[in-house]
């Protein structure tokens, strides 16, 4: 299996390469080559199995020899053995047609847990091999960050970047990064939003002579390890509802597109979804890009779902290099016009074919607060403000086909806004009570790249 990037100017990698390598050279995002597809008789063998089994014959086909079937099999169990529910991804109805996924029964309580605990895994096997070290700088909104943090935390080959956008995660989210007191880890507040951090990790991937010097490695959704490994609950939630002999829906939370662009690759591999609902918060660039066919970028707009607080969504380009019949040199255009204006209009052709797929909604402050009341009087499910964005959509959306909506983070992440929608604060898990006693250690940073790659080099000393 070959992995090409999305600007099509970047040499072709093997998987264990791209894993290792996040963003392409050229600026682009690696794909597999081609997506192989799973017969109706694998997907309806499925039915019963564990997630860990599931998750081995969806991730196998993608990740030629590079590790043993007996390898992979035991990576996969440790990466899941610390998850605080025993279906990992449990599925709860709602309503008649409406079914929640809930994804954060993970270490960090969001659903990053189930890529950043198997690439925690997959890094250690790979580099213990080569006997490399890797300076892995990840950008987050709030919980990529913890689960990096949390997923890296005390390797000895690996030092853990972490730039947060300064003010702008929830106070949970915050300590989460800042409490770990491993000597590998380096939690930065950054001023400026997610789009700052974000930027500033793309610079330094596209400053050559710096990343060679400190081998730098990306674990954002750009890896594409990243979002393989979320393509396996698409699986296992979909075959508990009867897929393949049933077709299903799914409504994401979106911020950076990673989480339903893995549902983009069951779909190819040969799931039978209906329909993808990208769920934005009033960062609705998405929601207007699949509307009006413009992707405009504007200010980021503070939520209290802030880990959807995005404006630039790159995995969109994941999308968009299909939409555009894999012309990476057509993406490269694009993009190039994003950069220099801010916006640029998709073709009519790539326009449909993205709606061929996908369909939007978005939700405002107060039918985010409404979401998670509603929710609770009508199901007793308390939900996350980002959750709660998805189910309000999908509450849009729904039709003969069950929708799954899925929960991405546990609402005791976000307290103050689950509190003053419903009056219950919920409580963190007891291996966490003590979160706020925990000594924080962060660095404050201005969005100044010269900067931040002089405290990296220091920090790691290359
Ligand atoms: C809780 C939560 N929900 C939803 C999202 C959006 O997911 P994605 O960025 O993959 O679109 C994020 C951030 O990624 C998140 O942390
Ligand atoms: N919402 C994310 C933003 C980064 O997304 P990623 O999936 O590309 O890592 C976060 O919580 O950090």
């Amino acid at each position: 299996m070959k992995y090409i990037s999305t600007r099509g100017a970047a040499p072709e990698l093997s998987f264990e390469q791209a894993m290792l390598t996040g963003l392409a050279r050229d600026g682009g995002l690696y794909l597999p080559e081609s997506v192989p597809s799973l017969s109706h008789a694998q997907i309806a063998a499925m039915a019963g199995q564990s997630y860990e089994e599931i998750a081995f014959t969806v991730m196998k086909p993608f990740i030629g020899d590079t590790f043993t079937d007996a390898e992979f099999k035991t990576l996969i169990a440790q990466a899941y053995a610390g998850f605080g529910h025993d279906a990992r991804a449990p599925l709860k109805q709602l309503a008649p047609n409406h079914f929640l996924l809930e994804l954060f029964h993970g270490p960090t309580l969001a659903f990053k847990d189930f890529a950043m605990q198997l690439i925690g895994q997959l890094f250690q096997a790979s580099l213990g091999r080569s006997g490399e070290r890797v300076t892995i700088v990840g950008a987050t909104s709030g919980d990529t960050g913890s689960a990096a943090i949390e997923a890296f935390r005390g390797l000895s080959n690996v030092d853990v970047f972490i730039l947060f956008p300064h003010g702008r995660v929830s106070e949970v989210q915050r300590r989460q990064m800042t409490t770990a007191a491993d000597a590998n880890v380096h939690a930065l507040a950054v001023d400026g939003d997610f789009d700052t951090c974000q930027g500033l990790l793309k610079d330094m991937f596209n400053d050559f002579e710096f990343r060679d010097r400190v081998r730098l490695a990306g674990v954002n959704s750009i890896n594409w390890a990243r979002v393989l490994a979320q393509v396996v609950y698409y699986f296992s939630s979909a075959v508990s509802l009867g897929a393949p002999h049933r077709k299903v829906s799914f409504t994401v939370p979106t911020g950076n597109f990673g989480d339903i662009f893995a549902g983009y690759i069951a779909r190819q591999m040969g799931l039978p979804i209906e329909k993808l609902v990208i769920a934005t918060n009033q960062n609705d660039i998405l929601h207007r890009c699949l509307t009006t066919g413009v992707y405009q970028t504007d200010k980021v707009h503070p939520s209290i779902s802030p880990s959807m607080d995005i404006q630039v969504s790159s995995n969109f380009e994941r999308a968009l290099f299909d939409a555009y019949g894999r012309e990476g040199a057509a993406v490269a255009q694009v993009m190039d016009e994003l950069k220099s204006t801010g916006a640029f209009t998709v073709s009519q052709g790539a326009l449909q074919a993205l709606r061929e797929v996908f369909t939007s909604g978005r939700v405002s402050e107060a039918e985010t607060s409404a979401s998670i009341k509603t929710t609770l009087a009508q199901s007793a499910e308390l939900l996350c403000p980002h959750s709660a964005v998805g189910t309000a959509v999908a509450v849009d959306h729904l039709g003969a086909t069950p929708m799954i909506t899925l929960a991405t983070a546990h609402p005791a992440k976000f307290p103050d806004a689950v509190e003053a929608a419903t009056g219950i604060r919920p409580a963190l898990p007891p291996r966490m009570a003590d979160l706020f006693e925990r000594e924080e250690r962060v660095t404050r940073m201005t969005g100044d790249l010269a900067a931040l790659q002089a405290l990296i080099l220091e920090r790691t000393g290359a």
